[in-house]
């Protein structure tokens, strides 16, 4: 085990080397102990369910891009609704702008994209659902970067912030995202997008000194993206202020507005010296977005304009899952034999990208140990590594030198790596929208991935919403599935059943709810799209018909589900499915359990 991490450490830290810290392992001889060291009991694993889920995973055409699959109903409410741009020209976006757009390669705009970028440009607040990988960083950086571009100057000019007179910095829009390494890729992308425009990009996160980032605020900043404990911390150290701030951007929303993150976030928006709602443009972005989250979300959004892309929190049917049922003995030998089947008929035995999420930190390293003894390029990324080691680790996944990643919850948002195509899911999470979001790591920007999940007993509360979710997305469900969703559970810390609510009255904008007393129910709502015709309830799926699953066209919706009850929660409901608040008691808030099971943020990794 201590050799296997003494390898590993050495890969890592050579993760951009060419082949010298390989040398010591070559990349053969791990294909090789991999395929022929089959030790761990096969015959105690479903062997032709490997068979199957490695087959499936064969089959994929990875390198196929098919943006076409985002083209899933579009639903915007709000009042004064923009129309959406046909196209990146008619977006409205200035001239340096779509000469970005045009270097990324971007040649027509998804969904999110289309419908974002007017309302975003017009100066409206927005909270925006789309699917994993469907181009949602775009969708706020190309309005922002080219708002900015548009009301001219900068910020901020060097000379006012020398660092002999250190004065504060005073970026003018602000992307929160909850993790370091979400802030460093949304930091890359915002850079691409303001490339030759003279705007300057800056990045703030934990884990690294702050010195070489206060050096970079200093010589100005237009965006800035941060994770918030550091944001925080250079607002105290009057090394950086709010008040110029004219956009407002979260990333992953609904986790930033969870109970992790919801105090810094308060403190920032509500008690530093940042613009008032109305003064500033406020946009959240994720592919989940709770109702609780959304009710939350109110204290800090004006007038705003709701859009999602599809169902709220669904997921794409670019990626194929498969669930399995397997007790936790079993699941150390179903992973090694998924693993040597992957990589079989592939060119020299190559492990395509596959990321393996468990519940733990200790779980983290105790498999990419285990799994590196077997002979398998395993690196790890959790938040009890430091921010060198994360880092390195998720470069040399990247770059394919350690093609396994086991990781926690650290890395289930927003971490956009090309070409990964398989994840794992060896431990569940515990509520359905983590879930969405981990298998959200493959299947990006129209291309195919595959998603395996390990079940086990304990995953029962999560059943319902697997279910649900695998059926929207026109997945096969096995029949152990139906049966564990139809079964009460009891008590648990997941919230399966929380998620996975229907729009029991229709919509997905929890505004529409007859609860929401303010919504004064005109505006417009609209809805694009339409390839839902059909629903699921017809084909291939009767064996379910009895299920209270409606199908159906749209109505699919509203109808079936029973929503999934709160009673796992304790509090007893006041959801009764749909996105729709509907208990007249205030809404239970939003208590996730914390992604390495500690309640301490630093500690967890997550900022
Ligand atoms: N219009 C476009 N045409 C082609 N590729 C695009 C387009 N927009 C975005 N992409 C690419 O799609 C990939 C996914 O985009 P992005 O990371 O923004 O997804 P996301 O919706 O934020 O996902 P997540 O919910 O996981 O955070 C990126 O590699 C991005 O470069």
């Amino acid at each position: 085990m201590a050799a296997a991490a003494a390898v590993e450490n050495a890969v890592e830290a050579g993760g951009d080397l060419d082949g010298g810290a390989w040398s010591t392992v070559s990349r053969s001889s791990y294909s090789s102990t991999a395929v022929g060291g089959g030790v761990v009991a096969a015959e105690e694993v479903a062997a032709e369910k490997v068979a199957e889920v490695a087959e499936g995973l064969a089959g994929l055409e990875i390198g196929d891009r098919r943006l076409d699959k985002y083209d899933i109903p579009v639903e915007v409410s709000g009042e004064g609704v923009p129309p959406p741009a046909v196209g990146f020209e008619g977006a409205g976006l200035v001239e340096a702008v779509l000469r970005n757009v045009a270097r990324c390669g971007y040649e027509s705009p998804t969904p999110v994209q289309r419908y974002a970028i007017p309302i975003a440009l017009a100066g409206r607040d927005l909270m925006a659902c789309a699917q994993t990988g469907s181009g949602k960083t775009a969708a706020f950086c190309l309005p922002v970067v080219s708002g900015l571009l548009a009301a001219g100057g900068s910020g901020i000019g060097p000379r006012e912030r020398s660092s002999f007179n250190r004065a504060a910095a005073k970026p003018r829009a602000l992307v929160l995202a909850p993790t370091r390494e979400l802030a460093a890729q949304i930091n890359e992308e915002a850079k691409k997008f303001s490339l030759q425009t003279g705007l300057r990009v800056v990045v703030a996160y934990g884990g690294t000194p702050m010195y070489n980032q206060l050096r970079d605020l200093e010589r100005g900043a237009d965006i800035l993206v941060a994770t918030p404990g550091r944001l925080v911390d250079m607002v105290e150290r009057s090394r950086l202020s709010l008040e110029a701030i004219k956009y407002l951007v979260m990333d992953e929303a609904d986790r930033m507005l969870d109970m992790g993150f919801e105090p810094q976030i308060r403190m920032i928006v509500e008690r530093m010296n940042m613009p008032r709602k109305p003064m500033r443009q406020t946009m959240l972005f994720s592919a989940t977005f709770p109702p609780e989250i959304q009710r939350l979300a109110l204290d800090f959004l004006s007038n705003y304009i709701f859009i999602t892309v599809g169902r709220v929190g669904s997921s794409t049917d670019l990626i194929m899952q498969k669930v399995e049922l397997l007790s936790d003995g079993e699941k150390r030998g179903y992973l090694l034999d998924l693993l040597q089947r992957q990589s079989v008929g592939v060119a020299n035995s190559k492990q395509p990208l596959t990321l393996v999420f468990v519940e733990t930190k200790r779980e983290a390293d105790s498999l990419r140990y285990w799994l590196y003894s077997k002979g398998f390029p395993t690196t790890s990324i959790h938040g009890g590594r430091t921010q060198q080691e994360r880092e390195s680790a998720l470069r040399s996944f990247k770059t394919g030198h350690t093609p396994i990643m086991v990781a926690t919850d650290v890395a289930s948002r927003g971490l956009d790596v090309p070409n990964v195509a398989h994840v794992i899911n060896y431990d569940l999470p515990k509520s359905i929208e983590d879930y969405v979001h981990r298998i959200g790591r493959t299947g990006r920007a129209g291309m195919a991935g595959s998603a395996t999940a390990f079940f086990t007993e304990s995953d029962h509360s999560l059943a319902k919403g697997l279910l649900e979710l695998m059926t929207e997305a026109k997945q096969d469900v096995p029949d152990w599935l139906v049966q564990y969703a139809a079964r009460p559970h009891h008590g648990g810390s997941s919230c399966g059943g929380r998620a996975r609510r229907s729009g029991g009255s229709g919509g997905r904008d929890f505004r529409q709810g007859s609860d929401y007393p303010d919504y004064t129910g005109g505006g417009d709502s609209y809805s694009r799209g339409g390839s839902f015709s059909g629903g699921r309830g017809g084909s291939g799926r009767g064996d379910r018909g009895g299920r209270g699953y409606s199908g159906g066209g749209r109505g699919d919706r509203g109808g079936g589900y029973s929503g999934g009850g709160r009673g796992d929660r304790g509090g007893g409901g006041g959801y009764s499915g749909g996105d729709s608040y509907r208990g007249s008691a205030p809404p239970p808030r939003y208590y996730p359990s914390y992604p390495m099971g500690t309640a301490d943020i630093n500690a967890s990794g997550w900022n």
